[in-house]
C-alpha cells in the first residue's frame, strides 16, 4: 500500500475546530447536521484508499437488532460492513479524528460520550437501509453502554445528484424527510442517535461511507458496565 501522510493533530489552521462548531452547534439546534468537506482532505484520502484497496471478501454482511437479536435482515438493509480496528494507518487517523471531535461535544454540550466504534460499509447498487433509528431511548433497565450520537462520512469522488443513494433524514416522528444528504467525497452527517430516524436510499453505483456510533456509559454505580 501507498505511504499514508501523517496527519498533524489539529493543524493550527483552526479549520478542524470550525468543522467542529460547526457540528456542536447543528447538534444544538436540531439534533442532527451536515457538513460538506469537514474531513481533512489527507485523512479522506488515506480512508478512500484503505476502503478501495480492501478486499471485497473481508466486507460482512451487515446485520440488524440489538445484541441478543442482532440478525441479517435483506428486508432492512444490504450493505456489508467491515469494522474499524485502527490497525491501519488511515484507521488510526481516523480514530484520532473522531476521538478530538468526541472531547470537542463532551466539552461543548456535556455528553459525557467515553467510547466510539464505527465500520467502512459498501452498498452495491440498490443496496439500501430502509427507516430506522441507530438506538432506542433507554428505559431505565438497559444496563450497557448505550449509542448516543450517530457520524456517518462518505467516500464517493465524483458522487453526482442521478446517482441516488442519498441519506433521508425524517422529522422526529419518522413521518416526513425533511433533508436528503448526498453521500459526498469527505461530507460528514452527525446526529442524536435516539431521536433521528433516516433512510440509505438505493444508488445506481457503488457508495462507500463509514458510520460510527459514540457511546454513553449506562452503568448504574451498583454494577458498572464495559463499555461494548
Ligand atoms: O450511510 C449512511 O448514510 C447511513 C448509514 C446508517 O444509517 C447506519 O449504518 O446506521
Ligand atoms: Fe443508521
Amino acid at each position: 500500500m501507498s505511504a499514508v501522510i501523517k496527519l498533524p493533530g489539529d493543524d493550527g489552521s483552526g479549520y478542524e475546530s470550525s468543522v467542529f462548531q460547526q457540528i456542536a452547534s447543528g447538534l444544538r439546534a436540531r439534533s442532527w447536521c451536515v457538513v460538506p468537506d469537514a474531513l481533512p482532505p489527507q485523512l479522506a484520502a488515506a480512508l478512500f484508499e484503505q476502503v478501495r484497496l480492501t478486499d471485497e471478501q473481508a466486507f460482512a454482511q451487515a446485520g440488524v437488532g440489538r445484541s441478543q437479536d442482532h440478525v441479517h435482515n435483506p428486508f432492512v438493509r444490504r450493505d456489508r460492513i467491515r469494522w474499524i480496528d485502527g490497525s491501519a494507518e488511515a484507521e488510526q487517523q481516523w480514530l484520532d479524528w473522531s476521538g478530538r471531535l468526541q472531547r470537542f461535544l463532551n466539552r461543548e454540550l456535556f455528553l459525557g460520550l467515553f467510547s466510539f466504534e464505527s465500520h467502512f460499509a459498501h452498498y452495491q447498487p440498490g443496496d439500501f437501509y430502509k427507516k430506522h433509528v441507530d438506538a432506542f431511548r433507554p428505559d431505565g433497565t438497559e444496563r450497557g453502554a448505550r449509542r448516543e450520537v450517530s457520524l456517518v462520512t462518505y467516500l464517493n469522488p465524483g458522487w453526482q445528484l442521478a446517482d441516488g443513494g442519498e441519506l433521508a433524514i425524517y422529522d422526529e416522528a419518522g413521518a416526513e424527510v425533511v433533508h436528503k444528504v448526498m453521500p459526498a467525497y469527505g461530507t460528514v452527517v452527525v446526529f442524536l442517535s435516539t431521536e433521528v430516524p433516516h433512510e440509505v436510499l438505493p444508488a445506481v453505483r457503488d457508495r462507500y461511507s463509514i458510520a460510527g456510533w459514540f457511546r454513553v456509559n449506562g452503568s448504574h454505580a451498583d454494577r458498572p458496565d464495559p463499555p461494548r
